[in-house]
Order: C-alpha cells, then structure tokens, then sequence
C-alpha cells in the first residue's frame, strides 16, 4: 500500500540576499504519514531551512509546501489548526515563557479542548518527559537538557500532527538522550505523529530515521531508507557523513589490497578487522577512546585507515598489526 502523504514540497527555493549558495533550491519532497524522515547534511547546507519553509515559519521564493494536499499558509496568517497540526521544535526555547514554571509553560502547549482534563494532561505529560520534580522551577534557571525536556512536552501534550525537530537532543546527556529517541519513535508508531528529524549524528539518524534525505548545497542530492543509505551509498557524500570512515584514492587502497577501477574507495571503520600475525605490515598509530569501543587508527606505507575496535585495551600504540577489509564502497572521480 502507498504511503499517506502529510507534506509535500514542490520546486521550492529560499535563496538569502539572492546568493543562490544558500538556502534551498528546487526542492520537491514528499513526507508520508506517521514515519520519521530524517534530514542529513553537512552543516550550512539547508537542513533549516527546510524545516523553516515546512513550518510555514519561512515563505519560499518560489515553489509550494502543501499540508494534506492544501497550500500551507505562511505563518503569520496560518489558522490556529494549522499552528497546533505542525510543531517545530528547536534549541532557541523561542515559543517558550522564559519566566513561567515548567507547569505553567506545559499548560500554555494544551489546546482548549484539553482544558478539562489540565492537571490530568499536565502531570502526565510531566511524568512521561521525567520533569515531574522541576514543576514549579523557572524555564530558564533549567539546564540546557531539562529545558529541553519540558519544550518537548510542552510541543507534545497536544499531540500534534507533524513533529519538526531541530538537533533536538544534542543538549540533552547520554543518559536521557537514549530515553528521548525511544519516546520520540513510540509516539509517532502509537500516535501516528509525523516526524521530521535533522540532526547532525549519523548513529541518531540511523537508528530513528524510517526514510532519509540527503542535502548538499540546498539540494536533495540522495534520498531512501536508512540502511539502504548506509549500506549502499549511492554517493561520496553520503558515504562520507553516515559513517565514521576513511577515504582514500585508487593508489592508497592498493596499499590495503583493493584494486580500484573508479580512483575512490571509502571504508567504513566497521568494515576492518584488525588482528596480529600475518603480515603485520601495519602500525598502531593513535588508539582513540569511544566509550564502549576504540578506533584505531592504523598506518602502512604512509597510508592511514581508522578501524573500529570493540576488544578495548587489545592494542597500543607502535603495535604491529595486520588489517583485512570486509567490505568497502567505491565512488567514481567526479562522484559528488
Ligand atoms: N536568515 C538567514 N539570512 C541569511 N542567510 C541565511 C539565513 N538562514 C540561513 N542562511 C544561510 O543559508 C544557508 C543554509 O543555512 P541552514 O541554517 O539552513 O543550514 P543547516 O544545514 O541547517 O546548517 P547547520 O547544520 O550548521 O545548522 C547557510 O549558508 C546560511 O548562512
């Protein structure tokens, strides 16, 4: 079955100052209902941007964003649905009262249907956020992550139809981030939530993302499922900024024993297995540590690759080691 199609863009540009390498252009995009599309993109290329002109908080220059087939209305003029239907949440806290309690701010995200049940809402959505002991504190003596935290209820407890998010975990701790992701990924499969994520993590992307898109420039340049992305990169780029990787030319992936006919060739850092013996034509150089895992970064003829490395404290530096390549992606010379 089709997907449900909630937003679409077609040919739509947003150049600033009439410099037309920046912003967006030509973008036509479709966003189904209730998945998450995820935004990936080198910083400065648009993400957004895009986000701005899906929010209707920014009004192309040319080109249409429709909302459930009908033309969004710009912002200043939009229908309170239209406002409810499509949140976008940023770092900048801008729709939050700086000076109000996180229960006052909560409060102001219900719509009035809700007002019935407000202590109901509230405390639940408190409780769903983990921020049910800062209810009385000041939004702004909050720290970056709890601020965060209580921007999201407030954004949610409406539920809304269409969810943009903006880096939305990038201030928020390891601890609760994971947490966060999860929340975010049930609402939009229990709820039907639409959500548009940008975020400057590939592992984030990956793992919350049904369908990616790829800018560069303003343009989408690749678009598709995340593990066909990663798995398949059509792209340098992509390749490039999904994962943690070496790029090397025809002559240096010689040296790791990869005749290559099109003069690119990334490897994923996953995609090598280090171990003693052999050859061991290969040096420990730098031993990075990752938290629950290492890379490496082995050297050979002036040739440098970064391996993953899960068996932590197995190799130190000026190690001698032998590498061998599981898998790798090759690009063409002129492979944007
Ligand atoms: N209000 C604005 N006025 C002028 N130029 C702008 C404005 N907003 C964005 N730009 C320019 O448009 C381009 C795209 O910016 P945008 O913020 O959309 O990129 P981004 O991909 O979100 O970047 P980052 O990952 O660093 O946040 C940049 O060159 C930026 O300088």
């Amino acid at each position: 079955m089709k997907d449900e199609l909630i937003l679409e863009t077609i040919a739509i540009t947003k150049n600033f100052f009439g410099n037309k390498s920046s912003g967006v252009n030509n973008i036509t995009l479709f966003i189904p209902r209730g998945k998450i599309t995820g935004i990936v993109g080198e910083s400065g290329s648009g993400k957004t941007t895009l986000l701005n002109l899906l929010a209707g908080k920014m009004v192309p220059d040319s080109g249409d964003v429709f909302f459930h087939q009908e033309l969004l209305p710009d912002r200043e003029n939009a229908r309170q649905e239209v406002h409810r239907s499509i949140k976008f949440l940023t770092q900048d806290h801008y729709e939050m009262d700086l000076n109000a309690t996180v229960w006052e701010n909560v409060k102001a995200g219900l719509s009035e249907s809700d007002l019935h049940y407000e202590t109901k809402k509230i405390t639940e959505a408190l409780n769903t956020w983990s921020i049910q002991h800062l209810h009385d504190q000041v939004f702004n003596k909050l720290s970056g992550g709890e601020k965060q935290r209580v921007t999201i209820a407030k954004a949610l407890i409406s539920l809304p139809e269409v969810l943009l998010l903006d880096e939305p975990f990038n201030q928020v701790d390891a601890r609760y981030r994971e947490g966060l992701q999860q929340d975010i990924r049930n609402i939009v499969t229990k709820q039907g939530v639409t959500a548009i994520l940008v975020s400057h993590d590939p592992a984030e992307l990956l793992s919350m993302a049904d369908q990616l898109i790829v800018i560069k420039e303003g343009e989408i340049v690749e678009s598709g499922s995340a593990e066909e992305l990663y798995s398949e990169p059509k792209l340098l780029y992509t390749a490039l900024i999904l994962a943690s990787s070496t790029q090397l030319t025809a002559a240096q992936a010689k040296v790791c024993g990869i005749t290559s006919r099109r003069g690119n060739v990334v490897i994923y850092a996953e995609d090598i297995k280090v171990s003693k013996g052999l050859t061991n034509s290969w040096v420990v150089n730098k031993v990075l540590f990752k938290g629950i895992y290492e890379e490496l970064i082995v050297e050979c003829q002036k040739v440098q690759i970064r391996v993953l490395n899960m068996a932590k404290g197995k190799y130190k530096v000026s190690d001698k080691v032998s590498i061998s390549v599981r898998r790798y992606h090759e690009f063409g010379k002129f492979t944007r």
